[in-house]
This record gives C-alpha cells, structure tokens and sequence, in this order.
C-alpha cells in the first residue's frame, strides 16, 4: 500500500506546484539579475548542493556576477557579493530591505516571529529593538555584565590549569564559557532550568536557515507536515515555552517580594520590569519578551564561542602572532596574578586579532536573509517585492579586489584598512549593517576580548602530541555559526 502512496502522493504535489508556478511565472516579467539555469519547480535548487552554501555561493557570483538570482522553489532569492551593492541595500534602500522572510522555524518557536531577530520591520520590531539598545545593551550594561564574562574567564582558566598539560578541547570549553555567560546575564545566577532551555534552543537553529523544503514551498505548508519539521518544532516549542514560563514565573515572584536594584537587574527582570512599568507599547506581549530571551541564545552563544576558537586556532597556527599577542597582555599586566576585565580596555594588538579573525571566519558567513518588502531597482537590476536577499560577507571579506593578500590570517592589515564594526565601509560587516545590524556588538565583542587576554596571559599553547601546525585542520562546519568542524584540542602550560 505505501508503495503506491508515495508515487501516487508526489504526483498530486508536483501537478499541483506546476499550475501554481505557471501562474506565477505569468504575471511577473521583471529585469531580474543573471542566475543559473533552472529545472522545472525545484528551480536553481541544485546549484547550492555539494559544499557550505557561502563557498557555493561566492562560485556562482564569480560566473552571474555580485548580484544574481536564485529561483529556490517558489522563492526568488537575490544574493549580493560585493561592499558596494551590499551599500545600496542597507543604506540607499535600508528600509525596503528592513524585513525578514518569515520561516516556519521563526513562526513556531519566536512565537509567530514576534521576537527581534525574525520580526517584520515594524513597531514590534521597534519597540523589541529599543530595549535592545537603551535597555540590554546599554554601554552601562554591558559594563556590569562584564564582571560576568570576567569570572567566568576565570572559571575557564582554573579548568585548563586543572587540565595539567593534558589536551583540552577549547571547542567545548569556549561554548560553556559563552553559554554561561549569556544565561547568567539573562536569568541570573542560578537557573535550574538553563541547560533544557539551552538544549531546546540549539535543538532548532536548524530550522532557521530557511532552506528547507517547506521554507521553499511557504504556500504549501503541509510540506512541514510531511517532513516532520512542523511536528519536530511544535513539541520542542512546548518544551521551550514551558520552561521559559517557569522562569519568567519565578523572577516575577522574586521581584513581588523584593525591590531590586538596576545593576542587580539580570535580562528577565529588565523585560519584566518594563512591562510592569507601563514603558513598552501595550501590544508587546509576555511571549515577546520570552522571543527576546531566545534570541539572546540563539545569536549570542555560537557566534562568540566560534570567533575565539577561530581567533586560538589561528594564533597557534601563527606563532609570531601568537607571540605578538602575548607579549602585549604579558606587559600591559606584567606581575599580575589575575587579570581583571577592568584592566583589558587597551589591548590593539588584540583586538586586531579579533578583527582579523571576524574578517576571515565570520560566524554568521551569509549574515541573517533580509526581505524585500517593495519593488526596488538596484544594480541596474528589479529586485521584485517579496523577494529575500542575502549578503555573502565571507565572500566580500575575502574579495581580493579589496583585501590584499585576502585568504591570510594578518591582523597587521587592521592597521591600514577602516575594519569598524559599524559597517561604515561596506568591504567588512561581520555584523551586518544598516538598521538591522547586531546590538549584542559590544556584549560580544567585550567576551571575546576578555577570554582571550586571559588564555594568552596565563598559558603558553601549542598542538597535542607534537603534531605540526600545518597539521592543525581548519575545515568548517555550519550550524547556528561557522564554526570548526572538528574539535579544537590543545595543550596548554602555565606560564611563569
Ligand atoms: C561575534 C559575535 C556576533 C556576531 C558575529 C553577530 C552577527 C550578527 C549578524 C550578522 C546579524 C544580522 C545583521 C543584519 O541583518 O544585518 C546579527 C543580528 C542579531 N544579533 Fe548578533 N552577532 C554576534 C553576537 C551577538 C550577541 C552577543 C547578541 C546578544 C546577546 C546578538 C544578538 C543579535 C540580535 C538580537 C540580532 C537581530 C537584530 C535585528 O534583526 O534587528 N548577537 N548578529
């Protein structure tokens, strides 16, 4: 009986998706940009099999072009590969390209995307952003928060001394420091409930990629269903919504019984403090408010735990750098037995190196997909409405047209070339640009900064079992950031 169904089942799905597109097909007749060839319904679908779709697409933009098309299912899908184009989309034409497309993954889990990262340009996005900035992420803030990121730097060094010269996986360490970090600025100290919300959260990145079938196909929902992928996120949501519920419960609880002070205040207090208050719109909703804490999850843990385990696996790589690097915390401390985050504030070298390593590693390659809410023109191009975008900025930042000698890790360069994070110049943008770019910039950057000052203080690194540093594999891998594919070992020695 299944034997016939499935024949019988992908007929009536293929006859069904042809009269749509033919009708699509119809009405539309723009001056699309270049792509490759496409095969009935399914498009250009194959052209992004067989390797990270940030190198498949920096080789089809070598024969389209930096802008070109990509039919995807029923998605038209734009993509840009160079700073200037990427400019005229986040600043001549920043507002029509200030939404994001909405995916099944962002609808189910970010309560119907009414969280920061997926909501549609807006008010709620506005407002949600707003907290970001005065609230979250205020520089005041992220200077409490740094006392966080401070102990559990430390943390992290009494484990690797612990370690006593055996190898240490960096990659796992450097995300439970991130991990830790992130949870205790949101739910404060204690959280019983941290490691189900963190293992829920990474249980549905997967699905925010907007690559999966039913993503490609949004008028033909049940996809979802027969995939399993609506059914997968449905029970996960619950899960993760639940469990937020718990801990929104208990810091409400807490804060019946207790005024708290505004440095005292972890991430959920502040939400729920600005509820309370009246200072956030009516229509902002308590699921808002869990969509933000996810958010914070979701962009603030891989992507800094990557670009220090890039940032080590480079240095070691590198052992001039590496050398460069010490030498600049070892005298800026000199005698110190620890290091306090207040005294990691000017370290050049360092944050060279950080930048370098966001130039050639960025954790998020294709940046977050934008979507086209009116007809633009650019590059001589008609970018239809509702068509998505995504800026290769791996791409753009390895471009030798703009950077010399693009492919090597020199940090030196970041003495020459204007690598703001504001995306000022369009050439580099780890953190994307316009109104859209990331607000969690100095939370991460100031981790990744203090992290590192402190393993290149208190250790001396090289690669386990004599292995040579040519033999040190940097091959990639993509989940919720670019990260190592394979775990980063080290052996560390105290350094005296
Ligand atoms: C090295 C660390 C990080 C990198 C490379 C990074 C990168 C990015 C990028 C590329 C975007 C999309 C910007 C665009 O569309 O133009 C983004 C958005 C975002 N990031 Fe980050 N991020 C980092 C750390 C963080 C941290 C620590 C947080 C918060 C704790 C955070 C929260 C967000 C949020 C909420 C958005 C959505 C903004 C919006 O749509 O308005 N990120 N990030």
């Amino acid at each position: 009986m299944e034997t016939i169904l499935v024949p019988v089942i992908t007929s009536i799905l293929l006859i069904l998706l042809m009269k749509k597109l033919y009708f699509q097909r119809k009405t539309t007749c723009y001056n699309l940009p270049p792509g490759p060839w496409k095969i009935p319904i399914f498009g250009s679908m194959h052209h992004l099999i067989g390797e990270h779709v940030h190198h498949r697409l920096r080789r089809l933009a070598k024969t389209y072009g930096p802008l070109f098309h990509l039919k995807l299912g029923e998605v038209d899908l734009m993509v840009i590969t160079s700073p200037e184009l990427a400019a005229e989309s986040m600043k001549t034409h920043d507002l029509s390209f200030a939404s994001r497309p909405q995916f099944m993954g962002s609808k189910i889990i970010l309560y119907n995307s009414g969280d920061i990262v997926f909501a549609p340009y807006g008010k709620l996005w506005a407002q949600l952003r707003k907290i970001c900035t005065i609230e979250l992420f205020s520089s005041k803030r992220v200077k409490h928060f740094r006392s966080i990121m401070d102990e559990e730097g430390n943390n992290l060094i009494e484990k690797i001394r612990m370690a006593d010269g055996v190898p240490v996986n960096m990659t796992e360490m450097l995300l439970s420091v991130a991990n830790t970090t992130i949870s205790r600025a949101s739910f404060g100290m204690e959280c019983a409930q941290q490691h189900k919300i963190f293992s829920a959260v990474k249980d549905t990145f997967k699905y925010m990629s907007g690559f999966d079938l039913a993503d490609l196909f949004p008028s033909f929902s049940f996809l979802g269903e027969i995939t399993g992928m609506r059914r997968h996120l449905e029970k996960v949501h619950k899960v993760l919504d639940s469990t937020l519920d718990e801990v929104f419960e208990e810091h409400q609880k807490k804060s019946i019984n207790n005024s708290i002070d505004y440095l005292d205040e972890d991430l959920v207090d502040v939400l729920l403090r600005l509820k309370k208050t009246g200072e956030l719109d009516e229509s902002v909703t308590l699921d808002n408010l869990k969509g933000v804490i996810v958010d914070l999850i979701l962009g603030g843990t891989e992507t800094t735990s990557a670009i220090m385990e890039w940032a080590m696996a480079e240095l070691v790589r590198h052992p001039e750098i590496m050398r460069k690097a010490q030498s600049e915390v070892r005298e800026a401390f000199k005698g110190k037995t620890k290091l306090h985050e207040n005294d990691i504030t000017n370290l050049p070298y360092l944050t060279m190196v950080i930048k370098e390593s966001l130039r050639v590693r960025p954790p998020a390659p294709i940046l977050v997909p934008r979507y086209c809410s009116e007809t633009v023109e650019l590059g001589g191009y008609t970018i239809p409405a509702g068509s998505r975008l995504l800026i290769n900025a791996w791409a753009i930042m390895r471009d030798p047209k703009y950077w010399k000698d693009a492919e090597a890790f020199k940090p030196e360069r970041v003495e020459t070339d204007e690598q703001d994070f504001n995306a000022s110049r369009f050439q580099y943008m780890p953190f994307g640009g316009g109104r859209r770019i990331c607000p969690g910039v100095n939370f991460g950057v100031a981790s990744i900064e203090i992290v590192l000052a402190k393993l290149l203080y208190h250790f001396d690194w090289e690669l386990p079992g004599g292995k040579r540093l040519e033999e040190l594999d940097m091959e990639e891998s993509i989940g919720l950031a670019l990260t190592k594919k394979n775990p980063l070992l080290l052996v560390a020695s105290p350094h005296k």
